[in-house]
């Protein structure tokens, strides 16, 4: 309603200008206004109610232009603040094999950076754009009405205009585009340079990052002058064109004047119109760097939003029972997508409350069997069960809420303890937090801290020690109360004693539910109810620790490697 209001009274604004003009100033008896009534009123009443008009209509613009301003940036805000929302969810639901392959930062930057121009581009230059056209439309079609030769002749430039906006509109396009692009590469490199901070500084790769990171902000630079470039001359090239419009109107206005064919307050009207015409191409070239932005951003969003997850839950998937943590995996076959066959007929059963603990070199897919269990990929070929259920039949939420994972870069947020460990499990109560942390082993150093639980945790719990980042993630794991639980190189890198505290909380865990323990430690593979030995995609053999250690295979030549230090350590942590 503003708009049309705003439309209306931009095509009423120069007609009292006409009327001081031909009734006033002229007083040309033969400039009627077409209205009697006007026509009756002498010249001095007629210009009080014209210099009145004039205040009027301005003041009733302005109000309907702010209204529709304010308009444009409430729908633009709700539009494109859904939009940011859907395509948060849309990435939070891609599958890993996508977010392996495309840089966080980049995604980050279309999240926050692409939808931000977008919404400033929609709410500063395309919605005014669109009641610009509707000026545009409306004042053509009045000059038309008024006298269509000198419409005509005003209008004739117009495709000289389309012209130039297509040619170099084109270009600003394209420039823009590689701009967003490389600004995606900058946010990325940035992300992974801070990301991995610690090993930045300790290897003095600072100046190298620092060179590759000049190279993409150079490149970006030089892309937005670029387009800056061309949006200036598309801007010049407007304006020369509506000097043209003008001065051809100007010109033959003039001449019908004075031929008496059209009134002095004609011509005003028509000049004013003209400045009017034009104002939407000429904020188009304005603003054409920022639309041609916005639309490479939009085209990147877009592409992200075409992406499809490659895990999806079935049409006729249902929740999962409570699980008592029978799982059966059945030849499974499994590789990376270009990569090579991790599993070929990976085949296993594990009981309800079992300790398995899953052993191999290093690369023979332990870890991908994990993933494979929580459904993060899809084996090509074979299936897995738990109790009985095909995991790919159930929801991916009832599936993945009964399974915890600890593995060694574990997730923490820069908050507190407390909040840390509940972080699953939000509506945890303190009991509830602290009795998970004492089966986790993390009671007693959490609460030598200098706020205990309420201790506020460094970004991805960089104030931690490994050992109590891996406690603080198996309190976590035990708050779940989950059926299953999968430790993934729990005690990498930990020392002897750190390692026994770990291995005595997954012990006390592997009462309450099925663990597979994902290790290369032998002492620590040696405590649990069976082994299971990986090579080449498959089971090389399995068996408690004394079978497998009594067969004298892959197990006990693995075992027999170990230096002399740690095989007495399977003693010190379980003898
Ligand atoms: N996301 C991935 N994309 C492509 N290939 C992968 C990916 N993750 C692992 N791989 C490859 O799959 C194979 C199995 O990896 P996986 O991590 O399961 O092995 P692992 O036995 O757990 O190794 P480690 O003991 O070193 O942790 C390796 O050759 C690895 O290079």
């Amino acid at each position: 309603m503003a708009l049309i209001g705003a439309t209306a009274l931009r095509l009423i604004e120069p007609w009292p200008l006409k009327l001081v003009i031909d009734r006033v100033v002229a007083s040309t008896p033969a400039a009627s206004s077409g209205i009697a009534a006007l026509d009756a009123l002498p010249s001095m009443t007629l210009l009080f109610l014209c210099a009145g008009l004039v205040l009027l209509s301005v003041g009733l613009r302005a109000l309907c232009e702010y209204l529709a301003t304010v308009g444009f940036a409430l729908t633009g805000s709700r539009v494109l603040g859904q939009l940011r929302h859907d395509l948060y969810c849309h990435l939070q639901r891609l599958s890993l094999a996508f977010h392996e392959t495309t840089r966080t930062g980049d995604l980050t930057m279309r999240v926050v950076n692409d939808v931000s121009s977008m919404r400033e581009a929609m709410v500063t230059a395309m919605l005014p754009f669109a009641t610009n056209v509707l000026i545009l439309v409306s004042m053509a079609a009045v000059m038309l009405v008024l006298d269509w030769r000198l419409a005509l002749v005003a209008l004739a430039p117009l495709p000289l205009l389309a012209l130039a906006t297509v040619r170099l509109g084109g270009r600003i396009q394209q420039v823009s585009r590689d701009q967003r692009k490389r600004e995606g590469s900058i946010a990325a490199t940035t992300a992974e340079a801070l990301g991995g901070i610690r090993v930045v500084q300790a290897l003095s790769l600072e100046s190298r990052m620092a060179g590759a990171f000049a190279a993409k902000n150079d490149g970006a630079l030089t892309d937005g002058v670029k387009a800056k470039r061309l949006s200036a001359s598309l801007e010049r090239a407007t304006d020369l064109i509506a000097g043209l419009s003008t001065a051809l109107t100007l010109w033959y206005g003039a001449v019908l004047v004075l031929r008496g064919e059209l009134t002095a307050g004609d011509l005003v009207v028509f000049l004013t119109y003209l400045k009017n015409t034009f104002r939407p191409v000429r904020d188009f070239a304005k603003n054409s760097s920022r639309i041609a932005k916005a639309t490479a951003a939009g085209e990147r969003i877009a592409d992200l939003l075409e992406e499809e997850p490659q895990i999806r839950e079935a049409a006729h998937a249902y929740k999962a029972p409570h699980f008592s943590g029978q799982i059966s995996f059945n030849q499974i076959s499994f590789a990376y997508p270009n990569g090579r066959k991790v599993l070929n007929g990976f085949t296993c059963d594990i009981a309800p409350r079992e300790l398995v603990a899953l052993v191999g070199p290093s690369g023979t897919g332990k870890s991908t069997i994990a993933s494979l269990l929580l459904r993060l990929y899809q084996p090509s070929g074979g299936t897995i069960q738990i109790d009985g259920h095909d995991v790919s039949d159930l929801t991916l939420a009832s599936l993945r809420g009964q399974i915890a994972v600890v593995q060694q870069d574990n997730f923490f947020l820069a908050d507190t303890v407390r909040e840390n460990i509940a972080l699953a499990r939000p509506n945890a109560s303190s009991a509830d937090i602290t009795a998970a942390a004492i089966l986790a082993g993390a009671h007693d150093f959490i609460s030598m801290m200098p706020d205990g639980y309420d201790t506020v945790l460094a970004e991805r719990g960089a104030s931690l020690s490994m050992g109590q980042r891996q406690r603080i993630a198996i309190a976590r794991a035990a708050l779940r109360g989950c059926p299953i639980l999968v430790f993934d190189e729990p005690t990498n890198g930990l020392d002897p004693d750190n390692e026994a505290l770990i291995n005595e909380a997954i012990h006390r865990l592997s009462k309450r539910a099925t663990v597979i323990l994902i290790t290369h430690d032998m002492a620590v593979a040696a405590s649990a109810d069976r082994i299971l030995v990986l090579s080449d995609g498959r089971i090389a053999e399995h068996g408690t620790p004394q079978e497998l250690l009594a067969k004298g295979g892959v197990f006990s030549a693995m075992q027999a490697e170990r230096s002399p230090s740690q095989r007495g350590g399977v003693h010190a942590h379980f003898g």
